[in-house]
């Protein structure tokens, strides 16, 4: 069996805004790993990505990357980010800022490069503030990539993006994984994203980590019982997530351990259901 190793590792991160409260975080990615992290609006995606990436300083905790604590920026070259981070260059253009990245990035593949350009047909002259909403998020990706990095931190990458586009990343995100060396942090807000590249999930609420997941044991422990009747002890059991009356129907995060109270309860089961990851992304987040 192949040994863990973390790539990245939060340990008691915390961030507090006046009105807005994140942490203490504690979470690590694996290598050969890609996490999703989900959660509503303003539950602290973006927050977590900046304190990760130094833009923003945390209040209290530690984030150690490819094994060690972060100091200087020697870790960023193996890391790569897509967000906000073009923002103070964007009055030139792609080309302009490809030369600037490049210079800073020893690993740059100026081959691979080429090629995403033309495989997502960006116009290299354009000015970067002038770009659509969809087209900025497919230069973040492709610089994002180019530089060979073993960290990608992706914060809702497609959004706005063009459904072949769409595709066309996530095959590109599949191939990155390919070698079993590298590792994904990637906010998302679409289960599809969940169920094609994520090995993990984490979801966010309020600035903290309400759930987190394996997706094996989501397909395995979630479900929908269609039920004779919905008792007290249904109604407050730890694993039951939603129940309702009419008709009397429980969603649990463990079918296993229901099945077996039902039974003793001597609830009949009428029916069972396992649940799409579009809906245990829905229970998770709303309850
Ligand atoms: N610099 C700041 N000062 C004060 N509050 C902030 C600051 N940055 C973020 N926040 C607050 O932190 C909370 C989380 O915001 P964040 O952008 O991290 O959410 P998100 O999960 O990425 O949302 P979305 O899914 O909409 O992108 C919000 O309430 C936001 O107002």
């Amino acid at each position: 069996m192949k040994m863990q190793t973390s790539i990245l590792k939060v340990k008691g991160l915390k961030k507090s805004f006046k009105r807005f409260q994140l942490g203490p975080f504690n979470f690590t990615v694996e290598q050969g790993i890609v996490v999703g992290l989900v959660g509503a609006n303003g539950s602290g995606k973006s927050t977590l990505f900046r304190l990760l990436m130094n833009i923003m300083k945390e209040d209290a905790g530690e984030i150690h990357v490819f094994g060690e604590k972060r100091t200087g920026d020697e870790w960023k070259q193996k890391v790569g980010f897509a967000g906000e981070m073009l923002g103070a260059y964007d009055f030139l253009t792609i080309h302009e800022i490809k030369n600037l990245i490049s210079y800073w990035y020893s690993t740059w593949n100026e081959e691979q490069f080429e090629n995403m350009i033309k495989r997502y047909r960006i116009d290299t002259d354009e000015k970067y503030e002038k770009c659509s909403k969809g087209t900025k998020k497919k230069v973040d990706f492709i610089f994002t990539l180019c530089h060979n990095p073993s960290l990608l931190l992706l914060d809702e990458p497609t959004a706005g993006v063009d459904i072949v586009s769409q595709r066309k990343m996530k095959e590109d995100l599949i191939q990155f994984m390919d070698d079993g060396e590298k590792s994904i942090l990637l906010a998302t807000h679409t289960a599809e994203e969940i169920n094609q590249l994520c090995d993990e999930i984490i979801v966010l609420d309020s600035g903290q980590i309400r759930h987190s997941f394996n997706k094996d044991e989501i397909y395995e422990n979630f479900g929908r019982l269609w039920i004779s009747h919905v008792t007290d002890t249904m109604k407050n059991h730890p694993n039951v997530i939603y129940c309702e009356q009419n008709p009397p129907q429980i969603i649990t995060n463990h079918l296993e351990t229901i099945e077996n109270i039902l039974k003793k309860e001597q609830i009949t089961i009428n029916q069972v259901q396992r649940l799409l990851m579009e809906e245990v992304l829905e229970y998770l987040i709303e309850y």
